[in-house]
């Protein structure tokens, strides 16, 4: 029976070491990425007061007048760097007709302090590496991101090996192919609705996600998943707790054993004005390094099957999906 709602996961026993312990959290994961690709983990061991520092200063960030906010724009569809406005990106629309934007703002930054070599700025390095930019005058802004980026890209690393243990690898089989890597973290602030929204309009449609794994924190409940049986389950909200979820990326590589499970955000009821608040998510979108070579893992080829997928780098990955559209975390959907 396949995993109809969202799991929660202690990761402690993973953390704490023993050889037991880490096999049942690795079994666990395992088990929620083939049900239902969504998990929620607690004891993740990322510090509440980094969590609570990077909010409040997105939160001063996004309160700005968007003049103010408008001077660290995103300055490329290829290149997601500082700040997007409400409905400039829409992550699901049909192919034919574009459904109205997303109802979010976000700012994004990539990895920091990235060394002047030619694998890091050479022609190979696309855009992959494009420098941050900050806003000038918010307290603790850079420096919270920073550290922020520094403590999820430590904790995908540690969700990897899960992964790789749950899918009977050696715990170290992804370590050199994300040393490197090319994630993006990005703060998204979902406005209270004072009108209420267009028809088809999200907080954000549904998507699923273009990469490795996606870390999510969210302020408050509105994310949906699409599971299995072709519902929409809510992700349990636990303050603090994390969402973690594959992303297309991790499907390609398991041969569609493990699934990139499509999501959105709903909007709040709009005759509820007490619920009719803002929401801010974290979101830290892991993506391997651009070299990475995305093929079917042995491990998930039952015998006589083919793989479903030409191998792929993440780089070239990444960019295809730029072509198409100008978001970062998503894939859009026709439906
Ligand atoms: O804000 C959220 O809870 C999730 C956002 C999301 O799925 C995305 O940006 O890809
Ligand atoms: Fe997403």
């Amino acid at each position: 029976m396949s995993v109809l709602n969202v799991p929660v996961i202690d990761l402690e026993p993973w953390f704490a070491g023993t050889p037991e312990g880490k096999a049942a959290v690795a079994r666990a994961v395992d088990e929620a990425c083939r049900g239902i690709g969504f998990l929620v983990i607690t004891h993740h061991q990322i510090d509440p007061a980094l969590i609570r520092r990077v909010s409040e200063a997105s939160r001063r960030f996004f309160a700005l007048p968007l003049a103010e906010k408008r001077k660290v724009d995103r300055p490329r569809d290829d290149a997601v760097r500082g700040y997007s406005a409400v409905g400039e990106e829409g992550l699901s629309y049909s192919l034919e007709e574009a459904a109205p934007g997303d109802l979010k703002e976000s700012f994004s930054i990539g990895p920091s302090h990235v060394p002047d070599d030619d694998y890091h700025r050479g022609p190979a390095a696309g855009a992959h590496f494009e420098p941050n930019q900050f806003p000038a005058g918010i307290d603790d802004f850079q420096e919270a991101y920073e550290a922020y980026f520094a403590a999820a890209s430590h904790l995908a690393s540690e969700l990897m090996r899960m992964f790789a243990v749950g899918l009977g690898l050696r715990e170290t089989f992804f370590d050199d192919k994300i040393n490197e890597h090319i994630s993006m973290f990005r703060v998204l602030s979902y406005p209270a609705q004072t009108e209420p929204p267009l028809p088809g309009q999200m907080r954000a449609g549904a998507h699923s996600d273009y990469g490795s794994l996606t870390i999510v924190l969210p302020d408050g409940p509105g994310l949906q998943v699409f599971n299995k049986a072709g519902q929409w389950v809510d992700v349990p909200h636990i303050p603090d707790a994390f969402a973690v979820n594959i992303g297309d990326l991790m499907m390609q590589w398991t041969n569609d054993q493990w699934t990139s499970t499509l999501h959105r955000v709903v909007n709040p009821p709009f005759d509820d004005a007490m619920k009719n608040t803002r929401r801010q998510s974290l979101v830290f979108f892991h993506q391997p390094n651009y070299d990475a070579m995305i093929e079917c893992l042995p491990v998930c080829l039952a015998p006589g099957e083919a793989p479903k997928y030409a191998p792929v780098s993440s780089g070239e990955h990444l960019t295809s999906k730029f072509v198409k559209q100008t978001t970062f975390g998503g894939t859009k959907v026709s439906a």
